[in-house]
């Protein structure tokens, strides 16, 4: 799948979502007939208000009132029911052209967490998420999606969520693990390991400049790894990514998390979005996956999310940890190399 092949559709309507313009990927051709019904504007001219509703049992502002106190109260009872509304932060159909972001407060337990661990200067800024579509160019992404194919294709959880982690040599088999590097001490090229290290320290400068970090004082983490997800059912409780989670509590040495998608949401798989759950207001913020996508974001509750589940395809990301704590930073997989 290449990035031409992606369908176009731009949107952004969010006002507490800063950033540029996004191009459509493509150009959507326009299928759209007229309608040609009475409401098609070519016939207002000649409906006249005095006949427009002759005959008709319910006239043309019944109806309108009508369809529009329908809506209200649809809107009203699904607000009530989730208490939450939602909105699209970055389509896959949209490339952006260069950030989009959205800042929020940092919670005085975060910023604690990190004068007592890191630097000052690994300190944000400000909270907050942002999304790059131009960061990797499509060859690296490309590279990162065959090495994670590669390394995913030796094992595989027998649920719906399989795991990679690089750094530790963790894969997914059955319902548990294997070491991959034991197992399979060969698998993987240099030239694959460059790759990943060249695309994780782009990321990683880019978490760095975004919130506002001296890049030094600033660390890749456990856990690191790829996922791959299926619709297949859960089996054990590895399997479950869907839960609401902050990544703070569940990978506690995380400050900052990043994620790269390597498939297209809506192409290669169906379901999967990535949602931030905002309590502040109530909305949930979706980020559709999109192939050479990065979004990161602070770590702590300001930052609430989940993936919703898979129903069809295959989805392949790569979530990337960072913390200002040195004592948990972790090396690039490889170096041992001879
Ligand atoms: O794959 C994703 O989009 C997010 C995964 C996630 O939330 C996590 O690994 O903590
Ligand atoms: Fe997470």
């Amino acid at each position: 799948m290449t990035v031409t092949q992606r369908s176009s559709q731009a949107a952004k309507s969010d006002p507490s979502v800063e950033g540029t313009a996004s191009r459509p990927a493509t150009a959507r051709p326009k299928t759209a007939t007229p309608f040609s019904g009475r409401y098609n504007p070519k016939l207002i001219k000649r409906i006249s208000p005095e006949t427009s509703d002759k005959g008709a049992a319910l006239s043309h502002k019944q109806w309108t009132r009508m369809v529009t106190i329908g809506a209200i109260a649809m809107i009203l009872y699904y607000t009530a029911k989730t208490g939450q509304t939602n909105t699209i932060m970055a389509k896959q159909s949209e490339v952006l052209e260069s950030k989009r972001y959205q800042n929020s407060v940092c919670t005085p337990s975060y910023r604690q967490d990190i004068e007592k661990v890191g630097s000052k200067d690994c300190l944000p800024r400000k909270c907050g998420r942002v999304i790059m579509d131009d960061l990797l160019q499509e060859s690296e992404t490309e590279a990162i999606l065959a090495l994670a194919k590669k390394g995913l294709a030796q094992g595989g959880s027998s649920g719906g969520a399989s795991i990679l982690d690089l750094h530790s040599g963790a894969l997914s088999q059955g319902e548990a693990f294997i070491n991959v590097y034991k197992v399979y001490p060969d698998l993987f090229t240099r030239s694959e390991f460059e790759v990943y290290k060249s695309v994780k320290d782009r990321v990683k400068a880019a978490v760095a400049e975004h919130f506002g970090l001296n890049n030094d004082h600033l660390f890749l983490s456990h856990p690191t790894f790829f996922s791959r997800i299926t619709a297949a059912p859960a089996q054990t409780l590895h399997d479950e990514y869907w839960h609401v989670h902050i990544d703070k509590e569940t990978y506690p040495s995380f400050h900052y998390t990043s994620l790269l998608y390597l498939t297209d949401f809506g192409i290669d798989f169906q379901g999967g979005s990535f949602v931030f759950v905002d309590a502040h207001d109530n909305m949930n913020r979706t980020i559709e996956p999109r192939m050479g996508r990065v979004s990161a974001f602070t770590s702590g509750i300001e930052n609430k999310h989940h993936v919703e589940r898979v129903t069809s395809g295959i989805r392949y990301a790569l979530t990337m940890g960072f913390t200002c704590d040195p004592s948990q930073a972790i090396p690039n997989p490889g170096d041992d190399l001879p």
